[in-house]
């Protein structure tokens, strides 16, 4: 196939919300060179997505109902919708859709399908004459720390001891597990994550199943993780770069526009922990209050913490009298891409989610690392330890419980201007900024990403 000529690409994404944002964000990078995407997604999900469709002309939703499961609660779309133990039976319920998505790929006949968490698509595929791209969401080093093929996870399940080494070939790196991350990471390992398989073996199957594997990462950043995953899956990685989205043309919330604009530049401490994560009240309670210990200007934008209805029901005793006018406990959805950018944003307290980290990295606050499950602990394992562009948060060895003290002390290490540390992670995290947004990166990245597509065509 001439390199100039266009695709068609399907795109099905796991219904979580950092993984479709993170499907479409490389569907518009895909689409501003011409290529066409059809973006099958959750009906009620589609009106969410539709704002950040940057080619409407190019990028077509097409709509996937989700089959009813037992004990999925009806109208369930994405991973937002329901509590964490319920993510399972969405698995189960996207794994249904298998007819469907056969039929729609019959019909539509693209060249290429993304996927990720639906094993079973390579097969189907495969039988219809379509490349098959595992377009991975989390980093390559999460993927080659927990799902090589040396750890051999269809024999059996990785154990606590077994995550506390990486493979043997792994390549040097800073990323250890402490005893109760690696204790997290084999429940979850072995959790069924739909239709009676593992995280951790689906994830295999469908590494091992694609034509190609795909991570949203550079080489300068993760390349040794990038080659030994190519070495164990026998199969091409092809990188799509950073693909660092384009900030929303919507303008900021004038409530939250108004309380940032109060304070001098780069003096408030912004909080978030993702699409998924709920605390249980007492780590939510240390967070906020480690916040308030800083002395400095806070904006957190949390989910209510397990058990609490809502954020003002599980606030510590006077807390909100305390930060009046200093700080601020935001319980919704908020435009974290735009207050990331706000002047009097200096520190970003996360959870290490990859759509997050991505989004910090381009921007100038100081990071403060705070993971809470999975690929999160890695992610912050490798810019807190490998870049050393954030510092993170202690916790506990054997309990993995974090404190406000623990909060306060990394919030102080990046923001207190004669901490050596504070030296140290700004010009590593100023090296990288200013190379993930130099000009030629994000395009030499992804034509090398389209010709790498063009190859596995033949
Ligand atoms: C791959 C999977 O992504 C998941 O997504 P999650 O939503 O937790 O976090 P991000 O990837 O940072 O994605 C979150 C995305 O939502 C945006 N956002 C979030 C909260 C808010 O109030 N407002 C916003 O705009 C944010 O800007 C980012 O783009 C988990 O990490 C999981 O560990 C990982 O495997």
């Amino acid at each position: 196939m001439a390199d100039q000529q266009s695709f068609h690409i399907a795109m099905y994404p796991w219904f979580a919300l950092g993984h479709l944002t993170s499907f479409l964000h490389i569907s518009n990078k895909l689409a501003q060179r011409g290529h066409k995407i059809s973006f099958l997604l959750p009906p009620k999900t589609k009106p969410k997505f539709e704002p950040f469709n940057r080619f409407p002309d190019l990028i077509t939703f097409i709509p996937i109902k989700v089959p009813d499961v037992e004990g999925l609660p009806p109208g369930t779309e994405t991973t937002n919708d329901v509590p964490f133990p319920l993510h399972s039976l969405l698995m189960t319920a996207m794994d249904l859709t298998k007819p469907i998505i056969e039929a729609y790929l019959c019909d539509l006949k693209p060249h290429f399908v993304f996927f990720d968490f639906t094993y079973w698509l390579p097969e189907v595929s495969g039988r219809l004459g379509i490349k098959s791209v595992h377009y991975c969401t989390i980093s390559p080093a999460t993927v080659g720390y927990l799902i090589s093929p040396e750890r051999k996870l269809l024999e059996k399940s990785s154990t606590e001891a077994d995550l506390m080494k990486p493979p043997p070939s792994f390549p040097p790196s800073s990323i250890k597990l402490h005893s109760h991350e690696a204790r997290g990471l084999a429940a979850t390992a072995a959790k069924k994550c739909g239709s009676g398989i593992s995280f951790l073996v689906r994830q295999l199957l469908s590494f091992s199943g694609s034509d190609a594997i795909s991570f949203k990462a550079c080489t300068e950043m993760e390349g040794p993780f990038c080659k030994y995953i190519e070495k164990q899956f026998d199969k091409p990685v092809i990188l799509a770069g950073p693909v660092v989205p384009e900030p929303p043309n919507s303008v900021l919330d004038e409530h939250i526009a108004n309380f940032l604009d109060r304070f001098e530049a780069e003096s408030v401490v912004f909080c978030a922990f993702g699409s998924e994560c709920i605390l249980d009240k007492n780590q939510f309670q240390e967070l906020i209050l480690g916040l308030e210990l800083t002395g400095l200007p806070f904006l957190a934008a949390l989910k209510a913490p397990i058990g609490a209805e809502t954020i003002d029901s599980a606030l510590p005793e006077g807390f909100s009298d305390r930060v009046k006018g200093r700080g601020f406990v935001y319980g919704n959805w908020i435009q974290q891409q735009l207050i990331l950018k706000h002047h009097s944003v200096g520190c970003f307290v996360t959870h290490c989610g990859s759509g997050s980290l991505s989004e910090a990295l381009i921007n100038k606050c100081q990071l403060v690392l705070l993971p809470n499950v999975g690929d999160q602990i890695i992610n912050a394992r490798l810019m807190g330890g490998d870049l050393k562009v954030g510092v993170e948060v202690e916790k506990g060895e054997e309990d993995g419980l974090f404190t406000r003290d623990g909060v306060c002390k990394a919030v102080k290490a990046v923001t207190d201007d004669d901490s050596e540390v504070q030296k140290e992670v700004r010009t590593n995290h100023t090296k990288w900024r200013e190379f993930l947004s130099s000009e030629r990166l994000e395009d030499s990245y992804i034509d090398g990403f389209i010709q790498k597509l063009h190859a596995l065509l033949g």
